[in-house]
């Protein structure tokens, strides 16, 4: 029986069992921040340990950065001290570290793939869930604990256990501004939060072929969202040319043998998977959260559903409890219903791909009155790209914001921060009570349909009327 192309990854990754069940894996690159490596350096620390593998961990600053200020300290008294410990524990043990000072700094799951340092059929392991990013290039990878990110710097091993495999298999054309956003969440929507639990996930057909490695990012980002350990797309052309001459890419003699060995990297056309799932990319229509996980979500002109609608039980209460936290009725439309906040970044989309589709739908508009719009891009790479490419300026005109590189309102870690009862139209993956600050109601959808809301001052359906 042939394999799946998580199988091969794993099992080319075994350097040894532990019992019938757990193998020890190695790992090809250790991405770190500022969150989650603290405990794990003071451990190895008290262990009397060291870091194993210095030239296979990689660190930046991304979740307490300042994005309006390149300063330790603008972000408050917390996030100085966390950004500081990174920067003295990368010191100690010679980590190459992507700092304020840095011309490229920028989200950890953005800047692994622009530095080359995620490629295909690697193990790569952060202690962050949205380390699902880096699949998209055929690459295993997934988020750890601390105590695990402790065990990686000591060892540049993990333990594990195989995972189910489910394979997403998405055929035929997007529509018009219909991108990879839409198509994670309607996947999410469809699958559930709980849906992946177990599996690794696997996204195949031509739908994913046709997709630049941006949209593929975008897409296995959010498979944590649907529960999955990881996301998965098999190496293309796409991806050989993306890696093409990236920094830490294979170079010379070297990049023709690492091609061939990735072009092996895909699933048997005779591998089982545990579960299949079959879309219609001509179905998926614009898509926006109403709720507070990914999978309350609807097409943008769907009402907002009423809990009793939910035979289950479950879903039902925490459909009248999310509609209560986001100040919504049953029925309502999002097209009516006005943003406070737009907030275009995060790992999920803010690369070059991204800030074009916004751009695009901005230029020569005017945010609405009373909305407060930003722009985040990823990283320093995206950030001097798209003032190249003239997209700050289109923002800059419209009246948005524009920013350093971080997380910023992804999460309430840094000095961003979307107020209590405020309606943010936000580009990122998680809407969770709380999330962009105390109180404050999330919707998450992709950068063209936040940029129209920042336009319209409203949610509207950018496949139709003149925005189309
Ligand atoms: C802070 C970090 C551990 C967290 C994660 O693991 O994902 C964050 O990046 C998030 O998106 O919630
Ligand atoms: S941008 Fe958001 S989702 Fe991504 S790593 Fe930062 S906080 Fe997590």
């Amino acid at each position: 029986m042939g394999q799946t192309l998580y199988q091969k990854i794993y099992q080319s990754h075994v350097v040894g069992k532990i019992n019938a069940s757990t193998d020890l894996l190695y790992v090809d690159r250790h991405l770190i921040h500022e969150v989650t490596s603290p405990q794990a350096f003071s451990g190895l620390k008290l262990a009397g340990r060291h870091v194993r593998r210095t030239d296979l961990t990689f660190a930046t600053m991304d979740h307490n950065v300042s994005t309006q200020k390149r300063s330790l300290d603008a972000a408050g008294e917390t996030s100085r001290k966390q950004l500081e410990a990174l920067a003295e524990n990368c010191a100690e043990n010679q980590i190459p570290i992507l700092d304020l000072t840095h011309p490229d700094q920028g989200i950890v799951h953005v800047i692994g793939p622009e530095q080359g340092l995620t490629q295909p059929g690697m193990i790569i392991v952060c202690g962050d869930s949205h380390t699902s990013t880096h699949g998209a290039f055929g690459a295993l990878a997934f988020g750890i604990g601390t105590s695990e990110v402790e065990h990686v710097l000591a060892t540049q091993t993990l333990p594990q256990q195989q995972a189910k495999t489910l394979k997403v298999e998405i055929n035929g054309q997007l529509s018009a501004h219909v991108t990879a956003k839409d198509v994670a969440l309607a996947v999410i929507g469809k699958l559930g939060t709980a849906g992946g639990n177990g599996y690794v996930a696997e996204f195949t057909g031509d739908t994913i072929s046709a997709m630049s490695m941006e949209s593929r990012m975008t897409l296995c980002n959010m498979s944590i969202e649907m529960g999955a350990k990881a996301g998965l797309i098999a190496p293309d052309d796409v991806t050989f040319a993306y890696l093409k001459d990236k920094a830490n890419a294979p170079q010379g003699e070297h990049w023709p043998a690492a091609v061939s060995y990735w072009q092996s990297l895909h699933s048997d056309s005779d591998a089982v998977f545990d579960h299949t799932v079959q879309i219609n990319a001509a179905d998926i229509t614009p898509q926006v959260t109403w709720g507070t996980n990914p999978e309350q979500v609807i097409s943008v002109d769907t009402p907002v559903p009423a809990p009793e609608s939910f035979a289950d039980e479950t879903k039902r209460d925490a459909a009248a409890r999310a509609l209560q936290y986001m100040g919504l009725s049953a029925g309502q439309k999002l097209t009516d219903c006005q943003v406070d906040v737009v907030f275009i970044g995060s790992c999920t989309n803010s690369r070059i791909e991204d800030l074009r589709a916004a751009a695009s739908v901005i230029k020569g508009k005017t945010v609405a009155a009373g909305v407060r719009a930003l722009v985040v891009p990823g990283s320093g790479i995206v950030k001097r790209q798209a003032e190249a490419e003239g997209l700050a300026d289109i923002f800059k005109a419209a009246g948005f914001e524009w920013r350093e590189p971080g997380c910023s309102m992804c999460l309430g870690m840094n000095d961003d921060r979307v107020e209590a009862g405020q309606r943010c139209a936000s580009t990122s993956n998680r809407n969770f009570e709380g999330r962009q600050g105390r109180g404050a109601r999330t919707h998450l959808v992709s950068p063209a349909m936040a940029a129209a809301a920042a336009i319209a001052g409203k949610f509207v359906n950018i496949t139709q009327g003149d925005w189309a």
